[in-house]
């Protein structure tokens, strides 16, 4: 397995690009760990597949290099960049067994026998699909055949990377959690690079140790789970992630202090420069209580172990999470933020400093 390295890639799809919004990448420098498991999350359009095609080879990025393990392999060939990929449909051959199918790629480079059966079988077992070694892939459902494929991908062990493609796209909703977190227990055994592209959150947050967050072709951050719901270090990332997303609200800075209307906002780190700002507190970082802003609950909704209280706050609505009995609309509240959890954001990018 290898160490990913993109240093300063960029694409455009158009003969001669004008300024960076002819870019479908505009500038992504990420270094992908050995044996570390990351997600590429981001909306539809953001550049997840542009970046994917430019890692396998599929694509020539127009500026920029790919290195792994230090080697510079732009200029090579998908076959020659040593990377396995499961895509969105199950790549299987229907007329071969899963024990042929697992085969195959091992079989393919010349692996002697007795190491083939035993790779599969390890695989196999990993996947617990050893009772159906000699089935058809054709009478396979098609969760299962996405499995093979999987398993398919991970077979070899001589692979620079492992790239999943939106893998779970074509599995029943109800099996989609059990594939998640087999996926990532396969991971933890196998330790190899692997990166999951998605634009699922949870499918992102359960399989990766670091997710890198994609929007309008840019990096905006690239973090652990919990850095990425403590610590948004733009306002995409916390409305993008997190059920419900985080209240952004409109602020200012004066003298050092954020406001909120002429409320002060209280925040652990200190912001930098006075003028416009947007407040960001994430709906599990609001309370509700006796102290703080004035508003009043505009409406309730029940999601399980918890409540979304949204309230208004003059003609803003903010969201809270409240564990326990919700008070019902109408009712007059206070709000307070968290104040290490509240953060004030400039263009997008935070611009608080971490007290912590
Ligand atoms: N072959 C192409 N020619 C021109 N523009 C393209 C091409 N492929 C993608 N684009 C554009 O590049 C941008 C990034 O697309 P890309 O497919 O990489 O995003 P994505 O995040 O993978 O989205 P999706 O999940 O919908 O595939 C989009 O604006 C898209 O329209």
């Amino acid at each position: 397995m290898a160490e990913i390295r993109l240093e300063h890639l960029r694409h455009s799809y158009m003969p001669n690009p004008q300024g960076p919004d002819d870019y479908a990448l505009k500038e992504v420098d990420v270094t992908w760990e050995d044996g570390g498991a990351y997600a590429l999350l981001g909306p539809s359009g953001c550049g997840k597949s542009t970046l994917l095609n430019i890692v396998s080879g599929l694509l020539a990025p127009s500026e920029g290099r790919i290195l792994f393990d230090g080697q510079d392999v732009t200029g090579l060939p998908p076959d020659k960049r040593n990377i396995a990929q499961v895509f969105q449909f199950p790549v299987i051959y229907d007329t071969m067994t899963v024990r042929q199918n697992l085969a195959f790629p091992l079989k393919n480079r010349g692996v002697a026998p007795a190491r083939i059966a035993e790779r599969v079988a390890e695989i196999a077992a990993m996947l617990e699909v050893e009772d159906m070694l000699d089935t058809r892939a054709a009478h396979l459902s098609p969760d299962n055949k996405q499995k093979i494929s999987m398993g398919r991908g991970l077979v070899r062990d001589d692979v620079n990377v492992v790239m999943f493609d939106e893998p779970l796209t074509v599995i029943d909703p109800h099996l989609k959690w059990k594939l998640r977190s087999k996926l990532k227990e396969l991971h933890q055994r196998v330790r190899a690079t692997m990166i999951y592209v998605t634009h699922d959150q949870t499918e992102a947050l359960t399989f990766a140790d670091k997710v890198v967050v994609m929007q309008e072709g840019e990096v905006v951050q690239i973090g652990t789970p919990v850095e990425l719901f403590e610590r948004p270090a733009h306002t995409f990332v916390g409305h993008f992630i997190g059920s419900p997303g985080m209240n952004i609200l409109p602020g200012r800075v004066d003298a050092g202090q954020v406001m909120l209307g002429d409320v002060a906002v209280p925040m652990a780190g200190r912001v930098a420069g006075d003028g416009a700002v947007e407040i960001g507190v994430r709906p599990e970082f609001v309370e509700l209580g006796d102290t703080g802003l004035p508003a009043t609950v505009a409406r309730v909704s029940d999601v399980g172990r918890h409540a979304i209280v949204e309230a208004r706050l003059g003609d803003l609505t903010v969201k809270a999470k409240v564990e326990g009995t919700p008070p019902p609309a109408g009712t007059d509240v206070r709000l307070s933020f968290r104040p290490d959890r509240t953060r004030a954001y400039r263009d997008g990018w935070n611009v608080t400093e971490d007290a912590a």
